[in-house]
């Protein structure tokens, strides 16, 4: 086990890359895929559970995570790993995208931003520094900078100011995240969809320096193509020898888009939402299990897929717990759906190592479309 934080890059197959990032708390796998464990639980799924997924890594929340149960309640009852039961890493995004999403009476300033909670009203303030302190209290061992989210739809003006805020708040995050080693601080790039802007984050980040860059600013409603056309630019700026994590991402084409274009991390509520909501994602396609047709399938979901929803249960049976409204639905669904996107992700891993991940992502589309 190692007392520091690094990242080793094993293979690229075109701008795609395979490595392994190793913390204190265990090797993080990559392409790696983050299930959202926002308020100190993933949805519906026992820690060890999203373990047997093949999950490597969490993601936590300190927008919510500081309002309800408050960091420093974590921190007097040892932190959020004993807290949530879960001793791998955690990386925990820093509120600012948050409080633009979900917080009421938001006020901007140099400073930070003030906002009552969305849960009881209550006035709160998040600066880079208090960011800085509540991931501390939690206990995080992946630490995201604070950044301001600008409302969209922005105009370039409101982009480029709203950017160069985020960078100040980058040097503020550093500076009050100090040293410590084990734990690692990154770096957001921002800049919307302009390309030359998103080059003078990324100049920016570098010449602060940190131990990962995640390129925020997207799956904010600008669709696939337009995500994809900054992707084909945005990650060159950013070191290679560092992970490269893309914020809040996605579907299993945009996972699959993302690690070709050179993406070493993701998250996304995704398939632990999806997996309450009745929508099943398989390797030929997406699945809606409240659907009558299931309700004398004898099938499983997915008959190539190792999961306990698959391997035990019936379609008619999981059209019918959802249905009827019972727990055990979103608790089978949530697990095959986060284990199918983790077996994308040890598919790439694979085939990015071999050196074949041309012909993967051509079977993988290959099957969606044959549905
Ligand atoms: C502007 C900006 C920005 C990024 N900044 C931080 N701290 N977290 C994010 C979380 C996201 N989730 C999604 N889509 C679901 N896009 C995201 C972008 C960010």
């Amino acid at each position: 086990m190692t007392e520091r934080f690094s990242f080793e890059l094993k293979a690229t197959d075109g701008k795609a890359r395979t490595g392994v990032i190793n913390t204190p708390r265990g090797e993080i796998r990559t392409p790696a895929f983050m299930p959202v464990g926002t308020a100190a639980t993933v949805k519906a799924m026992m820690p060890e559970s999203v373990r047997a997924t093949g999950a490597d890594i969490l993601l936590g929340n300190t927008y919510h995570l500081m309002l309800r149960p408050t960091a420093e309640r974590i921190d007097r009852l040892g932190g959020l790993h004993k807290f949530m039961n879960w001793d791998r890493p955690i990386l925990t995004d820093s509120g600012g995208f948050q409080v633009m999403s979900l917080a009421g009476l938001r006020k901007l300033t140099e400073k930070g931003v003030t906002f009552k909670s969305h849960i009881d009203g209550s006035k709160h303030e998040l600066t880079p520094e208090r960011s800085m302190e509540i991931q501390k209290l939690l206990g995080s061992d992946i630490v995201m900078c604070f950044d301001e989210c600008p409302a969209l739809p922005a105009d370039r003006d409101r982009i480029a100011e709203s950017m160069r805020l985020s960078m100040r708040w980058a040097a503020r995050s550093k500076e009050a995240f100090g040293d410590r080693p084990g734990h690692a601080l990154f770096g957001i790039q921002q800049g919307g969809l302009e390309a030359d802007f998103r080059e003078e984050s990324a100049e920016a980040l570098k010449e602060i320096g940190f131990d990962g860059y995640a390129v925020g600013g997207l799956a904010v409603g600008e669709g696939q193509e337009a995500m994809f056309g900054c992707l084909d630019h945005a990650p060159d700026h950013l070191p290679k020898d560092k992970p490269r994590y893309l914020m809040g991402v996605g579907k299993p084409d945009d996972i699959v888009g993302a690690v070709a274009r050179g993406i070493d991390m993701m998250d996304c509520v995704l398939p632990s939402r999806s997996g309450r909501t009745g929508q099943v994602f398989t390797r030929r396609g997406v699945v809606n299990i409240k659907n009558a047709r299931h309700a004398d399938d004898p099938r499983p979901l997915d008959e190539a897929c190792s999961c306990p929803a698959c391997s035990n249960y019936s379609r008619a049976y999981l059209h019918h717990v959802y249905r009827s409204n019972e727990m055990i639905s979103g608790m089978l669904l949530t697990w095959h759906n986060l284990h199918y996107f983790q077996e994308i992700m040890q598919g790439m891993r694979d085939a990015i190592g071999a050196g074949t991940f041309e012909d993967w992502q051509a079977e993988f589309h290959a099957q969606r479309a044959q549905g």
